[in-house]
C-alpha cells in the first residue's frame, strides 16, 4: 500500500495551511509531522535545506519552500490552471500573496503587533485611498482589480486552483487580524471575498 504524503510543519496553521487546504481540495489524505525541536531544521539540512519547514515528502519527492510545494501539489492534482496564460496568472497571484505576506510577517514578528504599526498596516494595506503610494506592491485594491479584470469563476478561470488557496488564506489572516474592524475590512476585501468563495473555505476547515 502506498504511504500518504507528510508534511512537516510546526503545529500551527502559518504557512503549512495554504499546502494543507490544497491538499484537502485536491482529495489527498496525508499525514503530518509536527517539528518541534527547531534545532533539527538548523542541523539537519539533507531534510532542510534552508533550515526551516515546511517540508512535504511525497514518495521519492522532496521538497522544502511552501511556494514550491504548492505548486508541485497544483501541477500533481490539476490545480494549476488550463492554459499557459491562467497557469502565469496563477503564478502572479502566488507572487502577490507572498510580496502582501511579506508585509503581514513584519507586523506580526517585528512589530509585535504594535497599534501603530497596525493602524499604519491597515491604511497601507486596505484603505482604497493608499493604493497608489509606495507599498511594496501589497494591497488589496490590486487584487480586487487584478480579479475582476482576469478573474473568471474562480481567483483564475473556471477551475479552483492553488490561487484560490493562497489568496484565500491571505485573507483569512488579515481577517483574524482586524475582527474587531470586519465591516471595514469586507467592504475593502469584497471582491477577494467573493471570488475565493469563503464561506466554501470555512467548510473545508472547520469539516475536520
Ligand atoms: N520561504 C520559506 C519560509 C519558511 C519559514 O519562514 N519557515 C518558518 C516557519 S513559518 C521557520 O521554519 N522558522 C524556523 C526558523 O527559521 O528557525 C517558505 O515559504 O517555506
Amino acid at each position: 500500500m502506498a504511504t500518504k504524503p507528510v508534511l512537516h510543519y510546526f503545529r500551527i496553521r502559518g504557512r503549512g495551511e495554504p499546502i494543507r487546504l490544497a491538499l484537502r481540495v485536491a482529495g489527498v489524505a496525508f499525514e503530518e509531522e509536527n517539528v518541534t525541536d527547531r534545532a533539527v531544521l538548523k542541523s539537519d539540512l539533507d531534510c532542510f535545506p534552508f533550515g526551516q519547514c515546511p517540508r512535504y515528502v511525497d514518495g521519492d519527492f522532496d521538497a522544502v519552500q511552501s511556494n514550491a510545494i504548492l505548486r508541485h501539489i497544483g501541477r500533481k492534482h490539476n490545480l494549476y490552471g488550463s492554459t499557459e496564460q491562467e497557469a502565469t496568472h496563477i503564478d502572479m497571484i502566488l507572487d502577490a500573496v507572498e510580496d502582501f505576506r511579506r508585509q503581514y510577517t513584519v507586523l506580526i514578528y517585528e512589530k509585535q503587533l504594535d497599534e501603530e504599526a497596525k493602524s499604519e498596516y491597515w491604511t497601507k494595506r486596505f484603505d482604497p485611498s493608499t493604493s497608489g503610494e509606495r507599498n511594496g506592491g501589497a494591497h488589496m485594491l490590486y487584487f480586487s482589480k487584478f480579479l475582476k479584470r482576469y478573474g473568471g469563476k474562480f481567483v483564475v478561470g473556471s477551475a479552483v486552483s492553488i490561487a484560490d488557496v493562497a489568496l484565500f488564506d491571505l485573507l483569512e489572516i488579515n481577517i483574524r487580524l482586524f475582527q474587531n474592524h470586519l465591516g471595514a475590512m469586507v467592504f475593502a476585501a469584497r471582491t477577494c471575498l467573493r471570488k475565493t468563495r469563503m464561506y466554501f473555505w470555512f467548510w473545508l476547515i472547520h469539516a475536520q
